[in-house]
């Protein structure tokens, strides 16, 4: 939804192609033993000579058989995937490839695949590369069992230190100190760990519970922090530091409820904690959120303007909406009570969100996603989304079902989520997931509406993409329809939904995939392709009775019209008037039933025109009729008219970003030929903005930078 697609673009559709040889031939080699290797040396030599370059490329891959017991013996190297040559018992030598791994910065490449580190490799697939070398690719974090030096298992001859098999557990604690203080929090952990499997005392146990769940904190496992903080209490009065970093991971769990109750012990007993007076208000600010939607939307504005990535501390509002079935559409949700237009429906924090910084100018992280199985090709952060997404469940697996619920269409997932006490997370359901349920973005929606605004006519039906992408799980269970009754909007990594209409309790929510433009039934189906539906909303299935030389007249008419617009004649605007006329006819249902597609964003155009002419009549009277092409029904609006008379929309149609500017247009027509509508015409103007914008406390901000649009020339 809203991601850059290039399935259909002819240079990237070659890629496509070869990439699908590519796996055939890959299947067609599965099972084969390895023939004409390079010597060990030459493997070894040409990886260090690799890392010094800094080359490299991937292609296909297949299966070698159930697992490999494997030593690094060179040092690490970070592209796409860590890299470095690994033996097996026998010292043949390949090389293996980790990816989906955490970033630089997150954790080192050196802690992750240190020379000389052991490991199991399940399930292992051997890839050809495309400098014809081979190698062993590891998709899935599950697949890897790592060994510290000190383990039993370990190969006799690969054993190092032998002498520290029988350590004291305080030793080991020591030692994980020692890691801990140089920041590997992850060999930290290993330590900790092993101390606490050498039989130490209470005290012992309970502190090593306490700094392991430090160093688990410090690498965003929060479920297994909490559960070695519930363990280090049991028997204990919980310590400051215990009940402080319980509050650390109930937060970043988005447990907010709870994390409030432990912060308030931690206020009663210790009462002089700063840190946790200020976590408190923080932690009750997000449950403000999370059960009332009490936002202040101003605040996450500016947070997202200053933020980078736009990862906002908010939390996540599931307003009156529940998930329940929706027949062939699989699951939906609906509203559970009546709303009225520009209510808030939902404002989800995204479960992960890839940023792309579009003032950057070397576009480093946008990259192409190619996905053989269902043809389709993006271009932006989805790939990093991927990474993210399975960082994030496999470190904290009580997280996993948020995703893993969502559609996936034909895939099957595997069976299991928990191997050897490691949860298992299938990167190729991620994979799917994403490509079913991401959004791509823009920083704000009021960022993307101003450049929608400022331009031109030529600009005005564009579909929007963006390169930044995530994952909103609430908002991904709403279907598409044309003739949708909700919108989404951004604010940095948050998603505002409202409610485009006034609904009754029951309804089902349905928001755009894909923008519904005039562009025939079969274009704008081919875009649903890719989600394997077909939209069956009422503009759709008039299309598709209207009879071919109807929607060939329309076409004509449209192009007329577009070329009287492009000479820019005063004198051409009645024939513009004429042409829009006659296509109005070509409809054979009433614009409240079916919206008139092809006609709005002309007679927008023609509004336009008539405000440059200042003609506060010609103005009312054609933004109403903007209004009315996409199915609005209004009462009250126009002239001549008993003076007093109220205006009412007393029916709701498709919201378009452009309908605000026609609000505050009508608005400013009204202040001139009927006072007493300016501010009905601008109250609808908010709620319009409210509604594509996701709030509406930056109104008369954004529509002032705009400048004051009655007096354009
Ligand atoms: C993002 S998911 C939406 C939630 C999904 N219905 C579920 O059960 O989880 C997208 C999938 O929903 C279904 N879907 C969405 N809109 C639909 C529509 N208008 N008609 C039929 N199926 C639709 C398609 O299977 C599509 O691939």
């Amino acid at each position: 939804m809203n991601t850059h697609d290039v399935s259909d673009a002819p240079q990237f559709t070659q890629l496509l192609l070869k990439q699908k040889q590519n796996l055939r031939d890959a299947q067609s080699r599965k099972g084969q033993q390895l023939k004409g290797r390079k010597s060990r040396e030459e493997i070894i030599l040409q990886f260090r000579f690799r890392l010094m370059m800094k080359q490299g490329r991937a292609d296909c891959k297949f299966n070698l058989g159930t697992y490999l017991l494997l030593r690094s013996i060179t040092p690490p190297d970070r592209m796409t995937a860590i890299m470095a040559i690994v033996e097996d018992e026998n010292r043949d030598v390949l090389m293996l490839q980790l990816y989906y791994q955490e970033e630089e910065n997150e954790r080192a490449a050196e802690e992750v695949l240190e020379e000389g580190t052991v490991l199991i490799v399940k399930e292992p697939y051997l890839k050809l590369m495309s400098d014809g070398d081979h190698g062993i690719r590891i998709d899935h974090l599950s697949d890897v069992i790592y060994f510290p030096m000190y383990d039993e298992r370990v190969p006799k001859c690969w054993q190092l230190r032998l002498a520290e098999c029988n350590v004291t557990a305080s030793a080991w604690k020591a030692k994980g100190n020692d890691y801990f203080n140089e920041s590997k929090y992850h060999a930290a952990i290993g330590y900790y760990t092993k101390a606490l499997d050498c039989s130490p005392t209470v005290e012992e146990a309970h502190t090593l519970r306490l700094n392991r769940s430090l160093a688990f904190l410090k690498t965003k496992q929060f479920d297994a922090a909490l559960s070695d903080l519930e363990s280090a209490s049991t028997n204990l009065k919980p310590t400051e530091k215990a009940l402080f970093r319980k509050t650390q991971a109930l937060y970043n769990l988005q447990r907010y409820r709870e994390c409030c109750e432990v912060l308030k012990i931690l206020r009663m007993e210790y009462p002089s904690n700063i840190a946790a007076k200020r976590e408190l208000t923080r932690a009750v600010n997000r449950l403000a959120e999370q059960e009332k939607g009490g936002y202040l939307f101003k605040q996450l504005y500016l947070e997202a303007t200053k933020l980078r990535p736009p990862h906002l501390d908010h939390s996540t509002y599931v307003g009156p909406v529940s998930l329940r079935a929706s027949g062939s559409r699989g699951r939906g949700l609906f509203t559970t009570e009546a709303v009225k237009a520009g209510d808030l429906l939902l404002c989800e924090k995204a479960f992960v969100h890839a940023f792309v910084d579009t003032r950057k100018a070397d576009n480093q992280d946008v990259a192409l996603l190619i996905n053989a199985e269902t043809n389709s090709i993006t271009m932006g952060s989805q790939a990093e989304l991927i990474r993210m997404i399975v960082q994030k469940l496999y470190l904290n697996p009580s997280l996993a079902a948020v995703i893993t619920d969502l559609h996936h269409g034909s895939y099957k997932p595997v069976g299991v989520s928990n191997v050897d006490g490691t949860p298992v997370v299938d990167t190729f359901l991620i994979e799917r997931i994403i490509s079913l349920n991401c959004f791509g973005c823009p920083l704000s929606s009021r960022e993307s509406h101003l450049h929608v605004v400022e331009d031109e006519m030529s600009q005005r039906m564009k579909e929007e993409q963006f390169h930044s992408c995530g994952i909103w799980p609430m908002a991904s269970y709403i279907n598409h329809c044309c003739y949708s009754n909700a919108r989404r909007a951004f604010i940095g990594d948050m998603m505002v939904v409202r409610a485009t209409r006034d609904l009754a309790p029951d309804t089902e929510i349905t928001f755009w995939y894909q923008i519904p433009v005039a562009n025939g039934y079969d274009k704008r189906q081919k875009k649903f392709q890719h989600w394997g539906f077909k939209c069956d909303c009422t503009m759709c299935q008039d299309d598709q009775t209207t009879k071919k030389s109807v929607l060939a007249k329309r076409q004509g008419l449209r192009a007329d019209a577009l070329k009287y617009f492009q000479s820019g004649k005063r004198t051409d605007v009645a024939k513009i008037e004429i042409i829009l006329a006659t296509m109005a006819d070509t409809y054979t249902q009433p614009a409240f039933e079916v919206p008139h597609l092809s006609i709005w964003d002309l007679q927008l155009a023609l509004t336009q025109m008539y405000m440059q002419q200042k003609q506060p009549v010609k103005v009312i009277d054609s933004a109403l009729r903007v209004l009315a092409s996409l199915g609005y029904v209004i009462d009250g609006g126009n002239l001549p008219r008993a003076s007093g008379t109220p205006m009412v929309v007393k029916q709701w149609g498709l919201m378009m970003d452009r309908l605000i500017e026609r609000w505050v247009l009508l608005s400013g027509a009204y202040r001139l030929v009927a006072p007493d509508l300016e501010a009905q015409a601008e109250e609808y103007a908010r709620i319009s903005y409210r509604i594509c914008i996701g709030e509406d406390e930056a109104f008369d901000e954004t529509y002032g930078k705009l400048s004051d649009l009655n007096a354009r020339p």
